[in-house]
């Protein structure tokens, strides 16, 4: 249980470190903050919440560990390297077709809405 406990705070640790060194993932988590705010402001519906809140979380979800990735890529080397580069694009290349799934997504909830 103690265990347990510790990898929770540890958990929490790597996402407070991840908010807090990057850029990106601030500006996230404010888009998010106002994706929330509007989904109240025009009272979605239950479902539209469900699949709102999961895009959040795949987006952040996925900004952390293209965070992990980046950290881990300048841990094995800080010389530019082709690989290295490689490996950080495609990592942020996930994070972008995700975003930009969330953004469509997002158009078709709260299109109706708006109209
Ligand atoms: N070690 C490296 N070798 C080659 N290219 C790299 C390397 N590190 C980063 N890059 C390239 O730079 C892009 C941005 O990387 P990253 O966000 O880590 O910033 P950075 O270039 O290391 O500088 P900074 O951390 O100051 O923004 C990567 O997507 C990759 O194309």
């Amino acid at each position: 249980m103690k265990s347990f406990l510790k990898s929770f705070i540890y958990a929490f640790h790597g996402i407070w470190s991840g908010i807090s060194g990057e850029r990106n993932l601030k500006a996230q988590i404010v888009v998010a903050l106002l994706v929330i705010g509007a989904g109240f402001y025009v009272s979605i519906t239950p479902e539209e919440w469900c699949i709102v809140i999961l895009c959040i979380g795949v987006v952040i979800g996925l900004e952390l560990m293209n965070s992990a990735i980046e950290s881990l890529v300048d841990l094995v080397t800080l010389e530019r390297k082709p690989l290295a580069g490689k490996i950080k694009d495609i990592a942020a290349g996930a994070v972008l077709v995700v975003s930009c799934m969330a953004v469509v997504i997002g158009i078709i909830i709260f299109r109706k809405y708006l109209l």
